[in-house]
């Protein structure tokens, strides 16, 4: 079956596994932020990077990352939220911090208000639907993240971090050449770190 058959298979599938596991984990954000926070810190601590870190407004069952951008901000690291311009089009980002205001947008999305200045993170917090060990992640296929990344990895050290539930890691998540690896998954239940995060 073409790779993108079986990822569109497994999203079904894992868009139902998520929607247990948001149920049975109503402690899962405060659990990922604390593990999120320490390897995040030391990463920007020595790519001498002080921000944006840009986080994501959960929809539905996503991983909720409040907690860590809360601990984020209260540390003042400036933070951002991904706008989606257009389909096809790579994300921009626009600062946000926790308590200011959002506007919904297209597919049921909140993203800050169009007043709110462009930025350009250092950091991704990346939701998903599934995830495997070497960090290959399952989106709901717009190729918002791998878009973004292909242009922002080309100028500056950037860190992607996925946020899951434990329960969505899958044995090998089916990857084409555009899918970029993500450097380290935070779970309620710890760190998965592909081998190539120092
Ligand atoms: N919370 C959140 N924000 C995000 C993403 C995400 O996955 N989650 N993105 C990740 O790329 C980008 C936006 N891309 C998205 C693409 C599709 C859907 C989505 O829910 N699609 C629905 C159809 C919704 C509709 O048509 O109204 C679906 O696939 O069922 C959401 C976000 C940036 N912001
Ligand atoms: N770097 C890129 N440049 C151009 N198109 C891309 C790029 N990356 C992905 N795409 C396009 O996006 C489509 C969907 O990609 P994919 O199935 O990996 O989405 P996803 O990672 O699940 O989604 P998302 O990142 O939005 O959560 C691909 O078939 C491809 O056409």
């Amino acid at each position: 079956m073409p790779i993108r058959h079986q990822k569109t298979d497994l999203r079904q599938k894992a868009r139902l596994v998520r929607a247990q596991l948001f149920c049975a984990h109503p402690d899962a954000p405060q659990a990922v932020a604390n593990h999120a926070l320490p390897p995040l810190l030391s990463w920007m601590a020595a790519h001498d990077i002080s921000g944006p870190v840009a986080g994501y407004w959960a929809k539905g069952d996503e991983l909720d990352p409040r907690p860590l951008l809360d601990a984020l901000s209260a540390r003042n690291i400036p933070l951002c939220l991904p706008v989606v311009d257009a389909v096809d089009h790579p994300l921009h980002f626009r600062h946000w911090k926790p308590g200011d205001a959002l506007r919904s947008a297209r597919f049921g999305l909140m993203e800050p208000v169009t007043t709110a200045a462009l930025c350009t993170p250092a950091v991704l917090l990346v939701p998903m639907l599934a995830f495997d060990d070497a960090g290959f992640r399952l989106g709901y296929g717009g190729g918002f993240y791998d878009r973004t990344l292909a242009i922002l990895e080309k100028t500056r050290p950037i860190l992607t971090v996925g946020l899951a539930f434990s329960g969505q890691r899958l044995e090998s998540v089916p990857h084409e050449a555009h899918d970029m690896p993500l450097d380290l998954i935070a779970t309620e239940a710890g760190l998965v770190t592909p081998a190539r995060f120092i």
